[in-house]
C-alpha cells in the first residue's frame, strides 16, 4: 500500500495539491464528487487517506501539536490520546438531524424533514468556502468485511483530523477500501465540515466547530452532509448517519435490516453455539451486553458488535448478520472492572478519549472507573476538579474510541464475510417500573409489536432531558431513515418469509433498568444479565420453561438461575410484577403513539395492541 506524503504546514497555501497516488485508485464518480466539493468549500490542501500507520500516526501528532489532542502518558497507556470537545459539542443533536426525503410522510413523524431542495440551498451557503484555510481529507471506507456480501462502500470528505483518525477505528478506512469502490458496486457519499473556516492569519482552537448544525440525510439520492459539529454521531458519517439512516433505506429497498444492535457469540455448557443481537436505546447498555463476563458457569460470551447490525436472509433462509463497523465508540462514565472488565482489558493503547478527565499521571478518569476517587484531576473542560467539585470530572457522554480487534473478548467469527446465523432477537430500554427483567414474544408479530413499543427514559447520548420518558421503537427513532411504520411494515414482511421457512429467531425483551420502592435497581446487571441470556437461550434450545402472562412469556418458577444471587427481599416477584391498572395505562399511551403515524400504521400491531388489552382485562 503506498503511504502518502501528508503535506507539512510549510507547503504553499494556495495551490490545493493533492496526493496523486490515492486519487488515482479512485473511480471517475469519486473524482468528480471530491472536485466537486473542493470547488464549494474551498479547501487549502486536499488529501486522499490510505490508511496507513504512517499517516494516523503523523495525523495524531499534528494534533498534539494543535492542542486537539493531549498524548497520555506511553507507559500507562500507549499510543492513547485525549480530546477535548468544545464543551457545546458534546452528543448528537437530534433536533439538527433532518431527513430530507421528497416528502414528510416519507420522513414520518418521528424525523425532522426538510424539503430537500430547501436544504439543498441551505447547505450550499453553509459549505461555501467553509473548509478555508484547512485540510480537506477524503476518507475512503467499507462498512463490514471488504469483499463481504454484506458491505457496503462510502467516502466521507472532512476537514476534521479527529474525525480522520476515528473513522480509521471505526471502520476499514483507506486504499484497500478505495481501490474495491466500483461504478457498479456504488458508494455513499458523505460531505463533513467542523464549518470553521480559517481566514487569513486567524489562529485555530483546539476543537473547532459551530453554532449551526446540520445532520442531513437525502434517503433518495442516499447521500449525507454534515456541518457544525465534530462529535461522534454527528460527525463520524460512516456510523449512525450511514450505517443505520442512510443504510435502513437501502435496506428496505433491497429486503435486509439496518439495525441499531449488538452482536453477541454464546455457548452453553453443552457446547452449543448462539447467536444473539439486542437493540437498545443509546446509553442503554449495548456495549456492555456486548461485553459480558458471565457469573453463572458454563456459559461463554463473546463480542461480534457493540452498536450496529446488518442483518439479512441468506441462501438458505437464515437470518444472518454483520458487525458493519470495526471498532467501538463506547461510553466511559461507569466502564469500570465490576462492570465491564473486557472493556477496560480493551483500552490498555491505542484508544481515543474524548471528554474524559486527565488524571496527574497524565492518565484518564472518569466517574465510576475507580471505588477510590482521585485527589486532583483535570476535569473535562480542562479546569482544576477536586473530589468536592460540583460537576463530574468526565462527561457523562464521554467516550472511547478503540479498535475491536483489540477487545480480549472479540469472537473469532466477529469479521466472517458471511455474518453469523442470528438464533435470537432481544429489545430493550430504561425502563424503572412496568417493563419486566424479561418476557418471551409468543410469535414474530408480537415480537415486532414489542420492538415497537419500547419507550426509555433519556440520556446523556444526546441533548436532551435526562430521565425523560420517550418512545424509542427498536431503539431507531433517532437512526431510522424513513417512516417508522413503513419501518414496521418492512420488520413484518421480513418476518414473514423467515416464519414461512421455519428460520425465524425468537424475540425477547429485557429490561434491565426496573427499581424498588428505595429508587434502587432490582436486579444486579452487567455480569449477572448471563442468567436472562442463559433463560433466553434454553428457550432456544427447548430446554427452558415458561408460564404465559399478558405480557409474553416469562420464566417458570426456577427457570430463571439465580444460584448465588442475593437479591433484595422480594425483588424476584418485583421484576416480573404486571401491574395491571398501569399497564392499561401503558396501552392507552401506545394507542396515541400509534395513532400518531395514521392509517400507515401495520394492522398486525393494532390486533397486537387490541390482544394486550383484552389479556390485561380478562
Ligand atoms: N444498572 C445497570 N446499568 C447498566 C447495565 N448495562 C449498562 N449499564 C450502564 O448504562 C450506561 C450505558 O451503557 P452502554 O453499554 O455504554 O450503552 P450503549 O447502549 O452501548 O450506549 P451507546 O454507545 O450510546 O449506544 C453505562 O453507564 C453503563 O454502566 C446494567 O445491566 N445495569
Ligand atoms: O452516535 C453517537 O454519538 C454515540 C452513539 O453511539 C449513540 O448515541 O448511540
Ligand atoms: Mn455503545
Amino acid at each position: 500500500m503506498a503511504s502518502t506524503a501528508l503535506p507539512t504546514p510549510e507547503q504553499p497555501r494556495t495551490s490545493a495539491p493533492v496526493t496523486e497516488t490515492s486519487r488515482e485508485a479512485a473511480p471517475p464518480s469519486v473524482r468528480a464528487w471530491v472536485d466537486e466539493i473542493a470547488a464549494l468549500t474551498t479547501p487549502d490542501r486536499i488529501v486522499w487517506c490510505t490508511g496507513s500507520e504512517d499517516e494516523r500516526q503523523r495525523l495524531l501528532d499534528e494534533m498534539v501539536l494543535a492542542g486537539t489532542l493531549i498524548a497520555l502518558d506511553p507507559a500507562l497507556r500507549p499510543g492513547s490520546y485525549l480530546a477535548r470537545s468544545d464543551p457545546d459539542d458534546v452528543a448528537r443533536v437530534e433536533d439538527r438531524t433532518f431527513i430530507c426525503s421528497r416528502t414528510a410522510d416519507e420522513a414520518g413523524p418521528t424525523n425532522n424533514w426538510v424539503d430537500p431542495e430547501q436544504m439543498r440551498s441551505r447547505l450550499r451557503d453553509v459549505f461555501a468556502g467553509s473548509m478555508r484555510g484547512r485540510t480537506m481529507y477524503v476518507v475512503p471506507f467499507s462498512m463490514g468485511p471488504i469483499g463481504s456480501p454484506l458491505a457496503k462502500f462510502g467516502v466521507q470528505i472532512t476537514d476534521s483530523p479527529y474525525v480522520v483518525v476515528s473513522m480509521g477505528v471505526m471502520t476499514r478506512m483507506g486504499t484497500t477500501a478505495l481501490e474495491r469502490i466500483t461504478e457498479a458496486a456504488g458508494w455513499v457519499p458523505a460531505v463533513h465540515s467542523v464549518g470553521a473556516p480559517l481566514v487569513e492569519g486567524a489562529v485555530d482552537v483546539p476543537w473547532p466547530c459551530n453554532a449551526t448544525k446540520y445532520i442531513s440525510h437525502f434517503p433518495e439520492t442516499r447521500e449525507i452532509w454534515s456541518f457544525g459539529s465534530a462529535y461522534g454521531g454527528n460527525a463520524l458519517l460512516a456510523k449512525k448517519a450511514f450505517a443505520l439512516r442512510i443504510a435502513s433505506v437501502i435496506a428496505r429497498d433491497e429486503g435486509w435490516l439496518a439495525e441499531h444492535m449488538l452482536i453477541l457469540k454464546v455457548t452453553n455448557p453443552r457446547g452449543r453455539v448462539f447467536h444473539a443481537v439486542a437493540a437498545f436505546p443509546s446509553a442503554c447498555g449495548k456495549t456492555n451486553l456486548a461485553m459480558l463476563r458471565p457469573t453463572i458457569p458454563g456459559w461463554t460470551v463473546e463480542t461480534i458488535g457493540d452498536d450496529i447490525a446488518w442483518l439479512a436472509e441468506d441462501a438458505d433462509g437464515r437470518l444472518r448478520a454483520i458487525n458493519p463497523e470495526a471498532g467501538f465508540f463506547g461510553v466511559a462514565p461507569d466502564t469500570s472492572r465490576s462492570t465491564n472488565e473486557t472493556a477496560i482489558e480493551t483500552l490498555w493503547g491505542n484508544t481515543i478519549f474524548t471528554n474524559v478527565a486527565l488524571d496527574d499521571n497524565n492518565d484518564v478518569w472518569w466517574e465510576g472507573m475507580t471505588d477510590t476517587v482521585p485527589d486532583h484531576l483535570l476535569d473535562w473542560r480542562g479546569a482544576d476538579w477536586t473530589p468536592s467539585s460540583s460537576t463530574p470530572a468526565a462527561h457523562p457522554n464521554s467516550r472511547f474510541t478503540v479498535a475491536a480487534a483489540q477487545c480480549p473478548s472479540i469472537a473469532d467469527d466477529w469479521d466472517d464475510p458471511r455474518g453469523v446465523v442470528i438464533d435470537a432477537i432481544i429489545f430493550g430500554g430504561r425502563r424503572a417500573t412496568n417493563v419486566p427483567l424479561v418476557v418471551e414474544a409468543r410469535d414474530w408479530e408480537h415480537g415486532v409489536y414489542l420492538g415497537a413499543t419500547i419507550s426509555s427514559e433519556r440520556t446523556a447520548a444526546a441533548e436532551g432531558t435526562l430521565g425523560e420518558l420517550r418512545r424509542d421503537p427498536f431503539a431507531m427513532v433517532p437512526f431510522c431513515g424513513y417512516n417508522m411504520a413503513d419501518y414496521w411494515a418492512h420488520w413484518l414482511a421480513v418476518g414473514e418469509s423467515l416464519q414461512a421457512r421455519g428460520t425465524a429467531p425468537r424475540i425477547f425483551q429485557v429490561n434491565w433498568f426496573r427499581k424498588g420502592e428505595n429508587g434502587r435497581f432490582l436486579w444486579p446487571g452487567f455480569g449477572e444479565n448471563s442468567r436472562v441470556l442463559a433463560w433466553i437461550l434454553d428457550r432456544v434450545d427447548g430446554t427452558a420453561s415458561a408460564v404465559d402472562s399478558p405480557l409474553g412469556l416469562m420464566p417458570a418458577p426456577g427457570a430463571l438461575n439465580l444460584d448465588g444471587l442475593s437479591l433484595t427481599e422480594g425483588a424476584r416477584e418485583s421484576l416480573f410484577e404486571v401491574d395491571r391498572a398501569s399497564w392499561i395505562a401503558e396501552v392507552d399511551s401506545t394507542e396515541l403513539f400509534l395513532e400518531g403515524f395514521g392509517s400507515r400504521v401495520p394492522a398486525q400491531l393494532t390486533d397486537q395492541l387490541g390482544e394486550l388489552r383484552s389479556r390485561l382485562l380478562g
